[in-house]
């Protein structure tokens, strides 16, 4: 097994699982709210533009948070949260798909659905503004499919595929990569919104050099999001000074360890870290 094939026993279980879930019944046809807009909303507040998750547990996670969602979401939007992204895996992060769209008609901030699609049928479970699609969970693009072929944990379905898919759809597709070759399948597939995850799938450490590194090789004309890892403003300035135009942060906002921890609070305090200085 090489780094590009190896998978925590975690991610492992999720992506068996995923392959499991049903698609839904019908294509789903989605009124976007834009992710580039409401970042520029934030930036013009002068608030760094943060992607708050509603995330009520995970393999890494130090607890569970059983409050509504809906709350959650409510208090990540007053504490400033540029936009909402929401897990809907049920097994191993707790999450519905129920869950967003009750979330989708709380709040009016773009909503994205984190979960580990690997077929095209599976975008139809819920409308969302954004889907998610792990460029190391699904099949490279064809004219590089000797790769895609040796590699085990990508399923037959075709990255570029899936990101026409769910833009035939309506959603606006949010590719996540972890290195540079993943990075070139992106933007092979047509990307304009890549979130580059510090978190390294086969060992499930997680590194905001994997970002530093990533970030200098994605064109200007992407929307480029650091995703996981950031828990502190020091980081969110990092992040920022690596070429982040918005962060995707959900443990350090649901603090799951301490229970009751304030969703708001935490937010806020990402969001207000300038690069001067809290
Ligand atoms: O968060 C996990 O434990 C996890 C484990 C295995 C696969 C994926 C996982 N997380 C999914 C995510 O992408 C994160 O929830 C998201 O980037 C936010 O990360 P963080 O701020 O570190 O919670």
């Amino acid at each position: 097994m090489n780094s590009r094939t190896e998978l925590a026993p975690a991610v492992a279980s999720i992506l068996e699982a995923a392959r499991e879930r049903p698609g839904g019944d019908a294509p789903v046809d989605v009124d976007a709210r834009s992710l580039p807009d409401a970042l520029a909303r934030a930036e013009a507040d002068g608030r760094v533009p943060v992607i708050a998750e509603v995330k009520p547990t995970s393999p890494t996670a130090d607890g569970t948070r059983a409050d509504d969602p809906v709350e959650l979401a409510r208090a990540m939007v007053e504490g400033g949260a540029a936009a909402i992204s929401v897990l809907t895996e049920p097994t191993h992060f707790g999450g519905s798909p129920e869950a967003l769209t009750r979330i989708r008609e709380a709040v009016s901030v773009p909503v994205l659905r984190k979960d580990f699609v690997v077929r095209e049928d599976q975008l139809d479970v819920v409308e969302a503004d954004l889907a998610l699609l792990i460029a190391r969970f699904v099949g490279a693009r064809k004219s590089n499919d000797s790769r895609a072929s040796q590699n085990p944990s990508r399923s037959d379905a075709d990255l570029e595929e899936l990101v026409v898919a769910a833009r035939e759809r309506g959603f606006q597709a949010l590719v996540e990569v972890h290195d540079r070759e993943e990075l070139e399948d992106a933007l092979a597939a047509g990307a304009n919104i890549i979130g580059v995850n510090n978190r390294d799938l086969a060992k499930l450490e997680v590194d905001l050099e994997t970002f530093e590194s990533v970030a200098p090789h994605v064109p200007d004309d992407v929307t480029l999001i650091a995703e996981s890892g950031v828990s502190s403003p020091d980081d969110v300035r990092r992040m920022r000074e690596a070429g982040a135009d918005a962060l995707l942060v959900g443990s350090a906002i649901m603090d799951h360890g301490a229970g009751d921890s304030n969703v708001t609070e935490n937010t806020r305090r990402l969001v207000t870290a300038t690069e001067h200085g809290e």
